[in-house]
């Protein structure tokens, strides 16, 4: 019994490390997961070409989907799994990679019971979450990250209650850039992004009107302050892009906007070390394939 998911990464709009409040949107860049049964009791991850890549985020996310939900779906005696997962989303780089991974992993391990159509998909994203925490690879659980790759679109959330506060389906073009370091978000300063929480309380009442591109471009001179990351390429976005911002703790930059605009923005990105990428925001989210 094998199962396969595939969920996108995501950009950010307000960074919950200030208020535990926090939004995102999903973008086209993916993560495939393939769990397959197996009797022996044992979950054991690999990540493809990164065989120095940590596992065990992918590895508590299959246990708990097994621990949870095996025996509902008819299934005695040991089960263990071997997950595997094939990305093109930059790990540690402000992306999501880890959300976009335990929710494809949740997705594949609920296929390869076959009762993904029995959980809310809601639900397996909360799981993912739990294997996150479990798992020491975030600061606050990251249910708005989670949220926006499992569902689609743009969300708002409460991180300390896992509680979708709002949806919304954008089509935007993004513009991602991203430096080649890696800047992982448990090792991220929460007290220096304290420091910015009534500028994420803003952040977050501009999002919640939906004003989106404002929200993040605050979000983006706000957490770059607080995580001490170069204003540059904030700048090098305005005043034409709708929003532009740092991504969750870094490094990568995420601007909004048309695509004339972003294409201009690309130019003078593609002046700094890293890469540029022009990739659609996604309303559809995690799916099993
Ligand atoms: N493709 C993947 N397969 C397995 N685990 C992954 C994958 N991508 C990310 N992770 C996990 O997520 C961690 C990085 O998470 P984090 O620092 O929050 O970065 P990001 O902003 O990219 O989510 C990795 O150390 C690893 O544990
Ligand atoms: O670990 C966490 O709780 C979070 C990490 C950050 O994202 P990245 O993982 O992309 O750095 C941040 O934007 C998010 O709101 C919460």
């Amino acid at each position: 019994m094998d199962g396969r998911a595939v969920a996108p990464a995501a950009g950010t709009v307000l960074n919950a490390l200030a208020t535990g409040r926090g939004s995102a949107f999903a973008i086209d860049l993916e993560t495939t997961a393939t769990v397959e049964l197996t009797t022996d009791g044992e979950v054991v991850g690999t990540v493809a070409e990164r065989p120095e890549a940590d596992t065990g985020l992918i590895e508590r996310c299959a246990e708990l989907v097994l621990e949870e939900y095996a025996e509902d779906a008819g299934l005695a005696g040991p089960v263990g799994a071997r997950v595997r997962t094939d990305s093109e989303i930059p790990m540690a780089a402000g992306l999501k990679s880890s959300s976009a991974a335990a929710n494809a992993t949740a997705l594949a391990a609920l296929d390869a019971l076959e009762i993904t159509d029995a959980v809310d998909r809601i639900d397996a994203c909360r799981l993912g979450v739990r294997a996150a925490r479990d798992a020491g690879v975030t600061a606050t659980g990251a249910f708005d990250d989670a949220s926006a790759s499992m569902l689609g679109g743009v969300t708002v959330t409460d991180n300390a209650s896992d509680e979708l506060l709002a949806r919304e389906e954008v089509d935007w073009e993004a513009l991602v850039y991203t430096p080649p370091e890696q800047a992982f978000s448990a090792d991220a300063d929460v007290a220096a992004c304290e420091r910015v929480a009534p500028l994420a309380a803003l952040v977050e009442e501009l999002a919640l009107e939906g004003r989106y591109g404002e929200a993040m471009t605050v979000n983006g001179f706000a957490f770059c302050g607080a995580l001490e990351f170069p204003t540059g390429p904030l700048l090098e976005a305005l005043p034409d892009a709708t929003g532009v911002s740092l991504s969750g703790t870094g490094p990568s930059y995420v601007a909004v906007g048309d695509r004339a605009t972003l294409e201009a923005v690309r130019e003078r990105w593609a002046d700094r070390d890293g890469t540029t990428r022009l990739v659609a925001t996604r309303t559809d989210g995690t799916r099993t394939t």
